[in-house]
């Protein structure tokens, strides 16, 4: 199938610091991917540099075949390209009914219009309600999202970045700081994510990763220095140096 999301030698540096150094990466739909890596090795810097927040130094985006350069990230919202929306950017006086509404018209370029005509939008409130039903968020519906559990909160961002129908998802840490007897919940949203979305996560947990993605990229010090099967990658002797050999050998024990 062809990619869905393709970067091209993406490269930026800091200074002297070369954090992101030549990156290339293909995913079709429906891919199921996970980034990891050790801290600092560039993981988010590059998805500033996919997303438009951060400019590369060289390097090329495409989200079905169309460049993305030079574009600002509202725009790479708009070509399918988003990273699930930030618990600390949702709106603590809001509803999860409210935020969904918003990320409806934002998609379909109707912000402007706010509170006195949304609740008069029956096509924008049967898709939020949707989406609530999907993601398992009814009862938390109408309070406030200050006052829902916080893995309902990481329930609301993801829900929020379907509202903007993406081609390509960047998940980042989905289920951090969710307590245990919620994450369940947050991994049947991941299991039920469309089918054909391709889904890029970048996660630390590796028991996530593994029951997760179907295909492992590992980066260290700005490079990949592996792109493969999830079974592979704590064989790899580079991957195991770099970052992951105490969780290898205790899985090989297991
Ligand atoms: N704006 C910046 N200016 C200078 N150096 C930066 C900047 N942003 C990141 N860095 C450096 O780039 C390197 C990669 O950082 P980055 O945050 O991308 O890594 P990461 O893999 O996301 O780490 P973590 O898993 O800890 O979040 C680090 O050495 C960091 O200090």
């Amino acid at each position: 199938m062809s990619a869905v999301f393709e970067v091209e030698r993406l490269s930026k540096a800091f200074g002297g610091l070369a954090v992101t150094q030549a990156v290339s990466l293909a995913m079709a739909p429906g891919d199921r991917v996970a980034l990891i890596g050790p801290n600092g090795a560039g993981k988010t810097t590059f998805v500033n540099l996919v997303t438009g927040h951060l400019k590369p130094d060289s390097g090329v985006v495409r989200i079905a075949g169309e460049p993305l350069n030079g574009m600002n990230p509202m725009q790479r919202v708009q070509r399918g390209l988003v990273r699930s929306f930030q618990v600390t950017r949702l709106f603590p006086e809001m509803t999860p009914r409210e935020h969904l509404a918003l990320a409806v018209l934002q998609r379909q370029g109707r912000t402007g219009r706010l509170y006195g005509t949304l609740w008069s939008m029956p096509e924008v409130l049967d898709e939020s309600e949707a989406l609530l039903r999907t993601l398992g968020l009814e009862a938390a519906a109408d309070r406030k999202v200050a006052e829902i559990a916080y893995g309902q909160q990481r329930l609301l961002e993801i829900a929020f970045a379907l509202a903007l129908r993406p081609k390509v998802l960047l998940l980042d840490e989905p289920a951090a700081g969710v307590p245990q007897s919620e994450t369940p919940r947050i991994e049947a949203a991941l299991a039920g994510l469309p089918a054909d979305l391709a889904v890029l996560m970048i996660e630390h947990d590796m028991d996530l990763v593994f029951r997760f993605a179907k295909r492992v990229i590992v980066l260290a010090a700005g490079t990949i220095i592996f792109d493969g099967a999830p079974g592979d990658v704590t064989k790899d002797a580079r991957v195991r140096e770099a970052y992951l050999g105490s969780y290898a050998d205790d899985r090989s024990v297991a």
